[in-house]
C-alpha cells in the first residue's frame, strides 16, 4: 500500500519515518532555538472568516465555553459509542500548572458568531530525557468542530502554538495522540479494569463473557470494601516534601519521565475533588512514606444509550511502590476507586504497569496511546515500560 503522505508533518523538526532505524543520527534536539529576535511577532494567518482567541480559563464564562466545545467534538473511541467529558474543574487544573502562559490556551473563534470553534493547548513542563532536563510544552486539547474538520486548520493551529511557545524560548514539546503521525517515541495499550460490570455490559463498553453469567460477572470483579494496607490514607499538604522525595527517586528509572519539584507535586498530585484522587502508605511503624498510588477523575459521554448518559472513568496516573507491593498497592487503588463509584478503571502499559495489569483484571484495551516528541529525537523507540510519563 502506499505509504500515508503527512503534507504538514513532514515540514516539522520531528523524527521522519524515512530515519526511523537510521542510528547514526544524533539523540537530541533536532533545530537548535531560533534568537528571539527572528522568532515570528505576530500571529499565523487564519482562513478570513474566523480569528484567534487567547481563552482566559480563570474566566467561568470562557471556561464554559471550552467545556462546551471538548464535550460534543474531542475524542471518541473508535466506535464512536463515547466521548471525553472533561470537567470544567479538571481543564482548570490541567490547565494552570504552575509557571502557565495563558497565550498558550489558543481558541478559534467564527468572526461573524464569535463561537468558539477550535483549541489547542500547551503547559511548561520539565522533562527529563535520560541524563537531559528539557523545558519543553506538554501540548493536549486539540480539537477543531466537527463541522470544520479536514480544511487543514491544524496545521496553522501547531504552527501558532509553536511560534507561542518559541516566544518563551522553549523549543520542545511532548504530545501523545491515538492517531500514528511521524514518529512514535513509543507506542502504548491501554487496559480496562470493570467496576461496575453490569453497567458496562449495559452501555455497549464491555460484553459478556463466553459461558458467563451476568451474577457471575458481578462475582468476578467484586472487591473488598475497604483498602487492606495498613496506613494507607489519602495524600495530604503536609506529605508533600516526602512524595515528591518518593516520586523523583522512582521515576529516575525510566527513560522520559517529569522532573517535578515539590510545587509541581502540590499541582498535579494532591487530592482535588473530582479531579485528582492521591493516596500513600506512611508505615505504621516509622511513620515513613513508603507508596503512592494515583488516578485522575476522565468521565466520557455515553453516545445514544437510553438508561445512561455518563461513564464514570478512572485513570491511572502516578504509583510509586517501595514497600507494599505493587500488586496490592493497586488493588487498594481499585477498591477505592469503586468506593467513590467508579465504572471503570483505566491503565496504560507503561512504567511498571504491565506487571499488575492482567492479574488485577484488566481487559485489553481497543486501541493504542502515542507519545511524540517535537524538536527531540531519542536514539530508538523505547518500550512502553520505558516510559514515564502520563498526559492528561
Ligand atoms: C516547540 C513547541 C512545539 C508545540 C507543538 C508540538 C506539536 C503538537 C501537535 C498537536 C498535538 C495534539 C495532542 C492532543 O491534543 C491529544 S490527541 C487528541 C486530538 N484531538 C481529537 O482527536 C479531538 C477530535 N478530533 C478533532 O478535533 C479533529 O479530528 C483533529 C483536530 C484531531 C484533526 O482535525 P482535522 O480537521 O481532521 O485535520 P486538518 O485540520 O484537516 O489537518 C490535518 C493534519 O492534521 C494532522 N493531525 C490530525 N490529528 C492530529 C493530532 N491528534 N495531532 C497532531 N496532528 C494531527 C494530520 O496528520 C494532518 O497532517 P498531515 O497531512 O501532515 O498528516
Ligand atoms: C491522553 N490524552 C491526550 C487524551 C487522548 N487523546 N487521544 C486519546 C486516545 C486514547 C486515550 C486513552 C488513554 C487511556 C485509556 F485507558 C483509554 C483511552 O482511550 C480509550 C478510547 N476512548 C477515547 C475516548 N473515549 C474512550 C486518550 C486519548
Amino acid at each position: 500500500s502506499l505509504p500515508k503522505r503527512h503534507k504538514f508533518w513532514e515540514t516539522q523538526p520531528v523524527g521522519q519515518f524515512k530515519d526511523v532505524g537510521d542510528t547514526s543520527l544524533p539523540e537530541g534536539p533536532i533545530e537548535p532555538p531560533t534568537p528571539l529576535s527572528e522568532v515570528k511577532q505576530e500571529p499565523y494567518n487564519l482562513p478570513s472568516q474566523y480569528e484567534w482567541t487567547t481563552c482566559d480559563m480563570d474566566s467561568e464564562e470562557t471556561c464554559n465555553e471550552v467545556y462546551n466545545l471538548l464535550k460534543n467534538n474531542y475524542v471518541e473511541d473508535d466506535e464512536n459509542m463515547f466521548r471525553f467529558n472533561y470537567s470544567k474543574e479538571f481543564l482548570g487544573w490541567a490547565l494552570r500548572p504552575p509557571g502557565y502562559y495563558k497565550s498558550w490556551h489558543i481558541g478559534v473563534r467564527a468572526k461573524t458568531s464569535k463561537k468558539l470553534v477550535a483549541f489547542i493547548t500547551g503547559v511548561p513542563a520539565r522533562i527529563r530525557v535520560r541524563d537531559e532536563v528539557v523545558k519543553m510544552a506538554e501540548i493536549n486539547f486539540l480539537c477543531v468542530h466537527k463541522k470544520l474538520r479536514s480544511k487543514r486548520l491544524v496545521p496553522v493551529m501547531i504552527k501558532e502554538v509553536t511560534r507561542r511557545v518559541h516566544l518563551e524560548n522553549i523549543w520542545q514539546a511532548a504530545y501523545t495522540a491515538g492517531v500514528v503521525l511521524p514518529t512514535p517515541v513509543t507506542t502504548c495499550q491501554y487496559w480496562h479494569r470493570s467496576l461496575n460490570p453490569k453497567k458496562l455490559i449495559d452501555v455497549g463498553f464491555s460484553r459478556l463473557g463466553p459461558r458467563m453469567t451476568m451474577s457471575r460477572t458481578i462475582k468476578l470483579y467484586k472487591l473488598p470494601d475497604q483498602p487492606v494496607t495498613p496506613g494507607f490514607r489519602k495524600m495530604e499538604h503536609r506529605d508533600v516534601p516526602a512524595v515528591t522525595r518518593l516520586l523523583r527517586q522512582y521515576l529516575s528509572q525510566f527513560v522520559v519521565s517529569p522532573d517535578f519539584d515539590e510545587s509541581d507535586v502540590e499541582h498535579w498530585l494532591l487530592p482535588t475533588e473530582d479531579v485528582v484522587d492521591s493516596y500513600l502508605v506512611e508505615s505504621p511503624k516509622t511513620h515513613d512514606i513508603t507508596d503512592f498510588c494515583s488516578f485522575y477523575t476522565l468521565p466520557s459521554s455515553i453516545l445514544g444509550n437510553q438508561n445512561y448518559s455518563i461513564l464514570k472513568a478512572a485513570y491511572s496516573y502516578y504509583n510509586v511502590s517501595t514497600k507494599t507491593p505493587l500488586l496490592q498497592l493497586m488493588n487498594d487503588a481499585l477498591i477505592v476507586a469503586k468506593k467513590k463509584d467508579f465504572d471503570v478503571f483505566n491503565a496504560l502499559d507503561v512504567m511498571h504497569n504491565e506487571s499488575f495489569l492482567k492479574e488485577l483484571k484488566f481487559g485489553p484495551g481497543d486501541g493504542q496511546l502515542h507519545y511524540y516528541l517535537y524538536n527531540y529525537r531519542t536514539r530508538n523507540a523505547l518500550r512502553a515500560s520505558e516510559l514515564g510519563l502520563v498526559l492528561l
